[in-house]
């Protein structure tokens, strides 16, 4: 990304693995988690919840499947306009990633859909807002 070239799904799918196996781990110990992470596809998404069965490219640690805890997890589609997000991009300072790599991020993104456990908020709402709005779905879910 610092070269400028867009991740793909080679790129992704052990990094998400990952992500779901820590995921797992620590809703297995009892905790509440929050990730931040762009998920761009569904299938994406589907690995962060199911792991391996989730994707059509396997994660290697078939092992894990065993020792599957129920997971649920909410999604927070955090929605803007290109125009938005790119101008905070080009505010932001010592970041890894050029701006220009928005455009392929946008071309990339599946918005979460139903059967998906999901809300969608506006990044035009302030941080304060947004928590709001997501504490308040979680307490009715
Ligand atoms: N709701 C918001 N209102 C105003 N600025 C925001 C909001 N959300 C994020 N930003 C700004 O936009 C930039 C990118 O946000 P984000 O993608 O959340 O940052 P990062 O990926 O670095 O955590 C940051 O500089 C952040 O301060
Ligand atoms: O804040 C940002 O600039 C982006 O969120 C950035 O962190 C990017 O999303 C990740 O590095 C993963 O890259 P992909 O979104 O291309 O998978």
């Amino acid at each position: 990304m610092g070269k400028g070239i867009p991740l793909d799904d080679q790129d992704r799918i052990p990094w998400l693995c990952n992500l779901h196996d820590i995921l797992l781990r620590d809703v297995a110990s009892g905790q509440h988690v929050v990730l931040a992470c762009s998920a761009l596809k569904k299938m994406y998404r589907d690995i962060l919840t199911q792991g391996k069965d989730g994707a059509a490219l396997k994660c290697e640690e078939s092992e894990k499947e065993a020792k599957r805890a129920e997971m649920q997890l909410l999604v927070v589609h955090l929605s803007g306009s290109f125009e938005v997000i790119s101008g905070r991009l080009l505010k932001r300072k010592g970041h890894f990633m050029p701006p220009e790599l928005l455009r392929s991020q946008f071309e990339t993104l599946e918005p979460p859909a139903a059967p998906e456990n999901f809300i969608q908020i506006s990044v035009d709402k302030n941080v304060s807002e947004i928590i709001a709005k997501i504490m308040e779905t979680l307490k009715m879910k």
